[in-house]
C-alpha cells in the first residue's frame, strides 16, 4: 500500500499496529510517521525500534499523510484534535482507534466534512492476531473503509459492523485480551503456590491458552461442548468448574463485559 501513514499518539496499541504492519511488509517503515504530545523520548525509542518517521512536529507529520491514525486516549481527543485540525485536508481520512468516540464527533471536532472510519483493534496486532471491527462514518466513502481493512488485516483479522455496535465490541475483543491475561496470572500464582517451577507454569499455561484458542476456530465446536469434552464424570475439571459455579464466575464475566460496555459509552460523551 503506497500510502504515507500518519499516528497521532505513540503508546502501547500504536506500537502494537505499527510492529504489526512493519512486520507484514506491506508498508515500508518510510510510509510511517508517529507523533504525539511531548514525549521525545518515545519517539526517539519507536524510531529505533521499526525506523519509522518519529518526529515532534506536528504540521510536517499530519499535512503530508495520506492517512491519520487518531491513537491517543479518549479524554485527550479534542486537545489534540485542536493542535492539529489546522494540517488536516477533506483529501485525506481519518481512522480513529478510540474507544467510545464517534466518527460524528471526530468530524464535529476537525471541523471540516473529513472522512472518518472507526476502528477497534486489540493490541494483539503487535504479532499480526489483532481482532479488528470497523465501520465507516458520514462522510467516509467504501474506498475509506476498504483501505482501512486492507490496512488492518496485515495485522490479524478484521469485520465491518454498524457503529452503534462498536461499544459492545470495544467490551469485548479490545479489552478482551486483558481479561484472558488476568485469568492467566491466577492460573500462574496457583501453580507456583503449588510448587510448579514457575518457567514450567508459564510455557504450559501460554500453550493451553494457544490451544484453546486455536480449539475454538478450527475444531467447529461450541465452548460449552468442548468443555463438556474435558470434564469427567467425579473428575478434576468438574472439582474446579464447580468452585467457579459456586462463584457465579459466567455472571461475573459478564457483568464484567457490561461495564466495559457502558465505560465506553461514558468515554463518548
Ligand atoms: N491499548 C489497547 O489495547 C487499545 C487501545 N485503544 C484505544 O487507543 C487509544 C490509545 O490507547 P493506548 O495506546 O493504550 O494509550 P497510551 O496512553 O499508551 O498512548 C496514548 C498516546 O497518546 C499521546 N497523546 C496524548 N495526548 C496527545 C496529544 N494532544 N497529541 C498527540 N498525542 C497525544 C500520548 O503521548 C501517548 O503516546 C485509546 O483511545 C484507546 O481507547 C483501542 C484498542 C485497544
Ligand atoms: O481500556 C481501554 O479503554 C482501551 C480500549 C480497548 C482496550 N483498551
Amino acid at each position: 500500500m503506497n500510502k504515507k501513514i500518519a499516528f497521532v499518539g505513540a503508546g502501547s496499541i500504536a506500537e502494537a499496529i505499527v510492529s504489526g504492519i512493519i512486520n507484514a511488509k506491506v508498508v515500508p517503515a518510510s510510509n510511517l510517521f508517529v507523533t504525539n504530545r511531548e514525549n521525545t523520548q518515545r519517539l526517539e525509542e519507536l524510531s529505533a525500534r521499526y525506523q519509522v518517521n518519529a518526529l515532534s512536529d506536528r504540521e510536517e507529520v499530519i499535512s503530508n499523510a495520506d492517512i491519520v491514525v487518531l491513537a491517543m486516549k479518549p479524554y485527550d481527543l479534542e486537545q489534540s484534535l485542536s493542535a492539529i485540525k489546522g494540517y488536516l485536508k477533506e483529501d485525506q481520512f481519518i481512522i480513529s482507534i478510540l474507544a467510545g468516540v464517534s466518527t460524528e464527533r471526530i468530524t464535529e471536532l476537525a471541523g471540516i466534512n473529513i472522512p472518518v472510519v472507526r476502528v477497534m483493534p486489540n493490541t494483539s496486532a503487535f504479532i499480526g492476531f489483532s481482532a479488528t471491527a470497523l465501520s465507516k462514518g458520514k462522510f467516509a466513502k467504501e474506498e475509506h473503509l476498504l483501505q482501512a481493512e486492507q490496512l488492518f488485516q496485515t495485522v490479524g483479522t478484521t469485520v465491518l459492523v454498524p457503529e452503534k455496535d462498536m461499544h459492545t465490541i470495544t467490551a469485548i475483543s479490545g479489552s478482551g485480551p486483558a481479561y484472558i491475561y488476568y485469568i492467566v496470572e491466577a492460573m500462574e500464582k496457583a501453580a507456583i503456590e503449588a510448587g510448579l517451577d514457575s518457567n514450567i507454569a508459564k510455557e504450559l499455561i501460554t500453550q493451553t491458552v494457544i490451544g484453546a484458542g486455536n480449539m475454538l476456530k478450527l475444531s467447529g465446536e461450541e465452548p460449552d461442548i468442548l468443555r463438556k469434552k474435558i470434564t469427567s464424570p467425579k473428575g478434576t475439571t468438574e472439582a474446579g468448574i464447580e468452585i467457579l459455579e459456586k462463584h457465579h464466575v459466567q455472571r461475573i464475566m459478564m457483568e464484567c463485559v457490561k461495564s466495559a460496555k457502558e465505560r465506553s459509552e461514558e468515554l463518548g460523551k
